[in-house]
């Protein structure tokens, strides 16, 4: 744990996308503050050692792609039933890769934008409800700078978490007549699976590094704003996105 510390004691939270970097982070702290989770991924083994980590964690499986509300309901009603109402959620499914213009493949375009977006819509459908989640339950989707300035070479990944910023700040208004929250974290570079691929930073375009002023990021430097998002510090926030990336968006743009 870094400096600062919420106390999440008899609080309880749903992190979909659980298995891996930043949602994998996002599960562990908050069950170090105290909070049970219930962590979420398609994948039961890579979830497997989140429940050695701590008794706080429980893992179940789901696939956001195919997940009809009736599955979104099912997890939320054996949440209910094991925790009582859900406290807050946090959304950070996502796959990312090119689509450029000339010969993009519409069907991944499809799943980029169901992954990130519509599977978040689905599971706000369900969470949000009144039987599931309590009266100031604080809910968090994961954009990027990509939804911000765009992403140069994946229009599907930018327009994706684009329209989670417009759909956050929208579903704000919604959420907010039952009293809860909903805001969305937009990283920079963050060094996690979806980023494997440019593990060795010298694959990372020098640009991308230089425009990170402070460096390209770790998923624990990401997952405090979650945290901070979900608490009670956070209670007049609602419809924001929280830009992280290292001062990216300061520029130069060279
Ligand atoms: N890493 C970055 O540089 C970066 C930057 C900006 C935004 N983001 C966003 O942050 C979020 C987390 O990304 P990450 O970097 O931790 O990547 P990651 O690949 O480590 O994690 C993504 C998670 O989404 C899950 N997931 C993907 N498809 C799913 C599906 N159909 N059903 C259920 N779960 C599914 C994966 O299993 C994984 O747990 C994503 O929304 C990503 O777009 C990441
Ligand atoms: O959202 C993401 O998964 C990525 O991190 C990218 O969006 C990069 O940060 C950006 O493309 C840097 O140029």
């Amino acid at each position: 744990m870094g400096d600062v510390q919420f106390d999440f004691c008899d609080k309880s939270f749903v992190v979909v996308g659980a298995s891996s970097g930043i949602g994998r982070q996002i599960t562990k702290e908050l069950a170090e503050s105290g909070a049970n989770v219930l962590a979420v991924a398609r994948n039961r083994e890579r979830l497997e050692d989140l429940t050695g980590m701590s008794s706080h964690i429980q893992i179940r499986t789901l696939d956001v792609l195919s997940a009809t509300p009736d599955d979104w309901n099912a997890l939320a009603t054996a949440f209910v039933e094991e925790y009582g109402k859900i406290h807050g959620a946090v959304y950070t499914a996502g796959i990312s890769g090119a689509t450029p213009l000339r010969g993009f493949d519409e069907a991944f375009a499809y799943r980029i934008m169901e992954t990130s977006f519509w599977g978040a819509v689905r599971a706000l459908q369900s969470m949000t409800k009144k039987k599931f989640s309590h009266e100031k339950a604080s809910f968090v989707l994961f954009s990027s700078v990509a939804g911000v300035i765009g992403g140069k070479g994946m229009f599907a990944y930018a327009a994706a978490k684009a329209a989670v910023i417009a759909g956050v700040k929208t579903l704000a208004h919604d959420l907010a007549r039952d009293g809860k929250r909903l805001n969305s974290i937009s990283p920079g570079y963050v060094r996690t699976e979806m980023t494997r691929l440019y593990e060795n930073t010298s694959n990372i375009p020098t640009n991308v590094i230089q425009n990170h002023l402070l460096g390209i990021g770790e998923a624990n430097q990401v997952s405090g704003m979650a945290l901070f998002l979900l608490s009670n510090r956070a209670e007049w926030i609602t419809g924001q996105n929280f830009v992280l990336d290292g001062g990216y968006l300061c520029g130069p743009w060279n």
